[in-house]
């Protein structure tokens, strides 16, 4: 679909509906927690605050009609309600990309266009989220994440399934499943934290509120 895809002539595209995955705490990020820099109770706390920065940033951004969090975690889910947030149980409890597809499908009969968000960005700008949607136009499109190799934004074409295809390599499988790279000077969308290196990476860009209190 081109950018001047004539069934949106007026009005622009139709706003994104993000779904934002997020494994149980205890079991998330380990790569991090193999650190052995903090204790486990800190760790969680750590995960629950990039999670939570993550969904907040995202709300605030032009072209998000709204965020739809997937997790079976008790903690994250009362923590996204309080803030007004839709949460979806993990279902069919089958891995990251599974979840996505049950939460696409979940979510299409209601909005127009979905896409997946990942839940590890504490830098996060609603300003460079947005301007990542706009360079989107209505393609199906990613963005790579700064190593180039992960993605932390996948955006369907409106009214098409979204087609995760996270995991290792999901830049390259992404732009092989016909994705558009989305490869602006947008470093807060990028810089997902798997790694205290990553950390520190997103530390320098500027964390949001609740992961800098957390670190
Ligand atoms: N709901 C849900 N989210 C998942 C699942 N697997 C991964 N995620 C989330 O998807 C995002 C990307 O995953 P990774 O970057 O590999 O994060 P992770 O698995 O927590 O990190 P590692 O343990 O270090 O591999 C993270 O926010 C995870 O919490 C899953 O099976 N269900
Ligand atoms: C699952 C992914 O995240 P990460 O590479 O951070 O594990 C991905 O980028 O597809």
């Amino acid at each position: 679909m081109s950018a001047t895809d004539h069934r949106y002539p007026q009005r622009g595209y139709p706003p994104v509906h993000l779904l934002v995955p997020v494994k149980p705490l205890h079991l998330a990020k380990s790569r991090l927690l193999d650190g052995g820099a903090r204790h486990p109770a800190a760790h969680t706390e750590l995960v629950a605050a990039v999670a939570l920065d993550t969904v907040s940033a995202a709300r605030r951004a032009a072209g998000v009609g709204g965020v739809v969090v997937i997790t079976s975690d008790p903690v994250l889910t009362a923590a996204f309600a309080a803030m007004g947030v839709e949460v979806l149980p993990d279902a069919p409890a089958a891995g990251l990309n599974a979840a996505l597809r049950h939460g696409d499908a979940a979510l299409r009969h209601r909005v127009e266009r979905v896409g997946a968000l990942q839940a590890d960005l504490p830098a996060l700008r609603p300003d460079e989220l947005a301007a990542a949607i706009s360079a989107a136009g209505a393609d199906r499109s990613f963005c790579p994440d700064r190593h180039g190799t992960g993605t932390t934004l996948l955006l369907a074409e409106p009214g098409r399934p979204l087609d995760p295809r996270f995991g290792p390599g999901s830049a390259d499988a992404h732009a092989g499943s016909g994705a558009k790279p989305l490869l602006g000077p947008w470093d807060s969308l990028r810089c997902d934290v798997d790694t205290e290196a990553d950390l520190r990476a997103a530390r320098a860009l500027g964390l949001g509120p609740r992961t800098a209190a957390a670190v």
